[in-house]
């Protein structure tokens, strides 16, 4: 039997990685309330909040497949989501120059009573970034939507020194493991 798969996702990033992949999906988003213990490792964290996105969807849509992905980045134990104002996305940016960083994406997939939950993890290490470096780069706005202030898919390639682990999950979505936990549950897509 084909399922309709159903992305409940805003991000436009996690929407163009699974269109570079010809994989048929639909975006459906929907304003969940993300509540989490903060006392939980970053990797409970990240699925949890994947699957309270994909559940509020998967309500409505109990035919298809409903996918759902957050991501955060972690430095020294301590989560650095999206920057509330600038002064934060500056005070993030100082702690990741020079350093090495994780991201970790949840992923969540739901269909009726299947639920699969995984996260992958990359580690990203920045060059030293100076004061006005990381200042210019507040002035384009680009960190603002972005966990841990950067888009290492843009702007923010500049400040990266060495990569290890997928990258496409640190611009929102392992796509290929992704692809591949669809295919291991026996999805067929349509
Ligand atoms: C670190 C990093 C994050 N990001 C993005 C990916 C996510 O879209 C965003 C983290 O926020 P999320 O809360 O994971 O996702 P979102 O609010 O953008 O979308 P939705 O909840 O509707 O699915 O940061 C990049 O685009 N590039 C990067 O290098």
């Amino acid at each position: 039997m084909k399922q309709h798969l159903i992305l409940a996702s805003g991000s436009p990033r996690r929407k163009e990685l699974l269109e570079n992949v010809r994989v048929p999906f639909t975006v459906v988003i929907s304003d969940v309330e993300e509540v989490v213990d903060p006392k939980l490792p970053p990797s409970e964290i990240v699925m949890s909040l994947a699957e309270q996105k994909a559940a509020a969807v998967a309500d409505r849509f109990n035919e298809s497949i409903v996918l759902g992905a957050d991501t955060v980045v972690v430095y020294n134990g301590e989560i650095l989501g999206k920057p509330a104002n600038t002064e934060e996305a500056k005070r993030m940016l100082t702690k990741l120059s020079g350093n090495t960083h994780q991201v970790l994406t949840g992923v969540a997939i739901l269909f009726q009573k299947e639920k699969i939950l995984f996260y992958e993890q990359t580690d990203v290490t920045f060059w030293t970034i100076s004061e006005e470096e990381i200042e210019d780069y507040i002035e384009t706005e680009e960190p603002m939507d972005k966990a841990g202030s950067y888009g290492i898919q843009e702007l923010g390639s500049l400040f990266v020194k060495e990569i290890k682990g997928d990258y496409f999950s640190v611009v929102g979505l392992p796509v290929a493991r992704t692809v591949r936990e669809l295919k291991k549950a026996g999805f067929s897509l349509k």
